[in-house]
């Protein structure tokens, strides 16, 4: 999982998730795959995607009362995704739960997910958690908070942004994974995320995988941004 480079098919459907893929056609790739589009091609979409041979976080930030997300993760856990996730927020006894749900759901013999719990959001700043959740100590350390929360109820990582990535290895060690999207080249409009970096950035800052999304589904030529953003990631010279 680590060094990975996680593309999000943020598409309404099927037809947008298979047009994008044509010039990948040769190529496995790790592909996450959101409420947008699971929400409209349910189940299927995953099970296509995983017998075409490539990697699958299924985000869809479960959110609920501990019993609610072990029922969904036991059934979740049947399509064989390598990643899920849960929002950090719902507590530690909601993260245990999940993992629960996830153990009884993989079959015999197989992998459980890994399961990783969303801290703040990438598209959440500090002026904003502290107005809005009420939550007064700096972004960083509610960030830190949740990130240890989820290591004590056994989650495998984190989602956050490159910017806490270093001090969350230091925190929780270097096999809890970080997970950051908000990433953009420097040229690119950040839109609605708040904390967003770079690829070389995050490699510097030793992040376990990005996401990125429009910057490659939205780039005039899709293979050519992700080739691009690959190598920045990878720290190859251009
Ligand atoms: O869990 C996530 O994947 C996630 C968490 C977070 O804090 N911020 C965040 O942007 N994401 C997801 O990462 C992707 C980022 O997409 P772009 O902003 O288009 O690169 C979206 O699919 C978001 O749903």
């Amino acid at each position: 999982m680590n060094n990975s480079f996680i593309i999000a098919l943020d598409f309404p459907d099927k037809k947008g998730v298979t047009q994008f893929l044509q010039p990948f056609e040769n190529e496995k790739l790790f592909l996450k795959v959101g409420m947008e589009l699971y929400y409209q091609e349910g189940p299927q979409m995953i099970l296509d995607l995983k017998s075409q041979g490539h990697q699958i976080f299924l985000d869809l930030k479960l959110h609920d009362i501990p019993n609610t997300v072990k029922s969904a993760m036991k059934g979740l856990a049947r399509l064989e995704c390598d990643l899920v996730n849960v929002h950090a927020a719902g507590g530690a006894e909601m993260m245990s739960a999940a993992l629960e749900g996830l153990e009884q759901g993989t079959a015999t013999g197989k992998k459980r997910p890994l399961c990783i719990g969303v801290t703040q959001l990438t598209s959440t700043s500090e002026e904003q958690m502290q107005a809005e959740q009420l939550i007064q100590v700096p972004l960083q350390e509610s960030v830190l908070h949740y990130a240890s929360l989820s290591k004590q109820a056994g989650l495998d990582g984190v989602v956050c942004s490159p910017f806490e990535a270093r001090d969350i290895r230091e925190q929780c060690g270097s096999s809890f994974l970080t997970v950051t999207p908000g990433i953009r080249l420097s040229t690119d409009d950040i839109q609605d995320q708040k904390r967003a970096a770079t690829p070389d950035f995050a490699r510097e800052e030793g992040v376990s995988a990005i996401v990125v999304g429009r910057s490659i589904t939205r780039a005039e030529d899709s293979a050519v941004a992700y080739h691009h953003i690959k190598q920045l990631w990878e720290g190859v010279r251009l």
